[in-house]
């Protein structure tokens, strides 16, 4: 019963720390009910030869009565473990499950490439729910069996010797068969378990990008990459169901076996006057009670296999790898780590200018993104970057914001290297506005504050004002306290943008790092948001990103990146009305 399910599930100890009294209260009641248990059988022993023997009435009565009191008791201490167990159960896997929600929060970008919504949703919430059920189970159930075996071969052993002799062997030879199943069908289940996670990733994936799907035209495909994906997982479900099933089927022949043998060697005890029929029918009540915990154990196997390959998944998903995700605390991104030390860097207080020195940058090695790219910003400078798709743009603003971290070069905010700065400390003075706006569903004043109670109202409004959000928001039911957000008030694409900017207002950061913010937006809501944006640049460093030259206003200079490399920089009026450059070709061309 040591397998390797339940040294799997062993890791789940240290999140029932800090409930000794429920644990210890377990441990009473478990063998009090395995007590009772094996009471009962020598109840009925003593009042069937106290029949047979003609003793008095009242001395039947009393055995009824204590065999009714055992039984009660039994009862009682049943549901009082099942609640114990499962408070402990629910307590314990709502640790675990808060300790993966704090992991999820602290990973990088490349985490989430690599596990969809779906994935993690079902293993923060489908593998911890499973172990809930197996946790009070386990508890309860495999430690109570066992104790019950033990303690019916004991019981056997006070019947008489010769009886223990017979089902000892019998015993140790089901428990050893068991144990050498342990673990069996646990690849077959990590196969489905793998396969659901999957068929969840893409329900989610494909749920998220209906109107997408559906307005071109890819519904029947979808349809069609759903129907292979219950397949396999239906077959991969229907070969762990089958591997999973022989053993409660072997057990339960072995058990009617067991039963067998009991009647057999009680009635020839019994013929040659060296047992009581009392004694005879006890033994008859054990061998069948000798078949409970044995089903019960084998039956909970494919729970325990199911619960471990839980067990692992969420380990797995727990598990840092430092070399490929960073350290969990900034979403730094690991691979592009430059240096170990300690990020704890702090920015002066007032303006910040920015710069990129010689920065070379691939995400993948031997791939460069980004080759030899400088520019200087004074404070209260900006500039706009420019460039065909994937030339790079978006990659200088990851690095700017920390994100990732130059494999050769410095990048500075502040005059100090980025890689050398506390995360928070830089996301406090440096702001990054992209096209992907993320309302929570929560009220206006905790989409903006992110559940700071110290930010007052009034600077909430303010920001709302500076974004032009004044008559939108006014107009809300409950104002400030409207929830937004999924299932509750929709916004449009443009308020959701103006909203990300009411965020930025709100921090009233040193630095605003622009990606494509307006790209999803038709040219009349950009228009709409040039006036909140040109509030927002004012007196501030900033880097805009445009995929469209003609959409970069209010920068003073242009950098246009090539191939990841700077094949222009300059001052945007120069290089607009300069015809032989690249930024007015650009223009011209759209
Ligand atoms: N997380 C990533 N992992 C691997 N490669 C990436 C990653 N992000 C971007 N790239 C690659 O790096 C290159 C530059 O990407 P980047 O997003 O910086 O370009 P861009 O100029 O901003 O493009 P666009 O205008 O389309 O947004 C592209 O070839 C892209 O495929």
């Amino acid at each position: 019963m040591a397998g390797s399910p339940l040294r799997q599930l062993s890791v789940l100890i240290r999140y029932l720390r800090g409930e000794r009294p429920s644990v210890l209260l377990l441990a009473l009641l478990v063998p009090l009910g395995v007590g009772l248990q094996l009471v009962a059988p020598q109840m009925l022993r003593r009042f069937i030869d106290h029949t047979l023997t003609g003793s008095p009435a009242d001395l039947l009565l009393a055995v009824a009565a204590w065999y009714l009191t055992a039984a009660l008791g039994l009862l009682v201490v049943t549901v009082a473990g099942d609640a114990v167990a499962a408070r402990l159960a629910w307590r314990g896997t709502n640790r675990l499950r808060a300790d993966l929600v704090a992991h999820c929060l602290r990973r990088p970008s490349r985490f989430y490439q690599r596990h969809p919504p779906g994935e993690l949703l079902d293993r923060v919430d489908g593998d911890v729910t499973r172990l809930t059920a197996v946790m009070s189970a386990l508890v309860l159930e495999v430690l109570a069996q066992l104790l019950l075996v033990a303690g019916i071969l004991g019981a056997l052993f006070l019947l008489d010797w010769r009886l223990a002799l017979v089902f000892a062997p019998f015993a140790a030879g089901t428990l050893l068969l068991l144990r050498g199943l342990v673990g069996r069908a646990m690849p077959f289940v990590a196969a489905r378990q793998a396969s659901s996670a999957d068929l969840l990733g893409f329900l989610e994936e494909r749920l998220a990008g209906a109107q997408d799907l559906r307005t071109n035209g890819a519904a029947a495909h979808t349809l069609a990459d759903l129907e292979a994906r219950q397949d396999e997982l239906y077959r991969r479900a229907h070969r762990a169901a089958r591997v999973s099933v022989r053993w409660p089927a072997t057990v339960q022949s072995l058990s009617t076996v067991s039963v067998v043998l009991a009647l057999g060697v009680s009635v020839w005890l019994h013929d040659r006057g060296q047992l009581s029929t009392g004694t005879a029918f006890a033994c008859l009540s054990y061998a069948m009670l000798l078949r409970r915990p044995l089903l019960a154990v084998t039956t909970r196997f494919h729970d325990l296999e199911e619960a471990a390959v839980s067990v692992r998944r969420l380990t797995e998903l727990l598990r840092r790898d430092e070399d490929e995700e960073g350290d969990g605390a900034d979403g730094v991104e690991g691979a592009e780590r430059k240096t170990a030390a300690p990020r704890t860097g702090r920015l002066p207080d007032g303006p910040l200018g920015a710069r990129l020195d010689g920065v070379f940058f691939g995400y993948d090695p031997g791939e460069p993104v980004l080759r030899d790219v400088s520019f200087r910003l004074r404070p209260g400078e900006r500039l706009g970057i420019v460039g065909r798709t994937g030339s790079g743009k978006s990659t200088v603003v990851r690095l700017l914001f920390g994100l990732q971290h130059p494999a050769r070069g410095t990048v500075s905010v502040g005059d100090q290297d980025v890689a050398g700065l506390d995360p928070r400390a830089l996301r406090r003075r440096v702001a990054l506005v992209t096209q992907e706006v993320q309302i929570l569903h929560a009220t206006l004043r905790d989409n903006l504050t992110f559940y700071d109670p110290s930010v007052d109202d009034g600077r909430v409004r303010a920001a709302l004002d500076e974004a032009g959000l004044t008559e939108w928001w006014r107009e809300l039911p409950d104002g400030l306290d409207t929830v937004l957000g999924t299932g509750a008030r929709g916004m449009s694409a443009g308020q959701e943008q103006l909203l990300a900017l009411a965020r930025v207002f709100l921090r009233d950061p040193a630095v605003v790092l622009m990606d494509e913010p307006t790209a999803r937006l038709d040219p009349h809501t950009e228009r709409l948001l040039m006036p909140a944006m040109g509030r927002l640049l004012e007196g501030r460093t900033a880097v805009v990103v445009q995929h469209r030259p003609h959409a970069l206003r209010n920068v003073h200079r242009v950098l246009v990146l090539d191939g990841g490399a700077v094949v222009e920089h300059g001052e945007q009026t120069t290089l607009a009305a300069d015809p032989t450059s690249r930024f007015h070709e650009l223009l011209r061309t759209g």
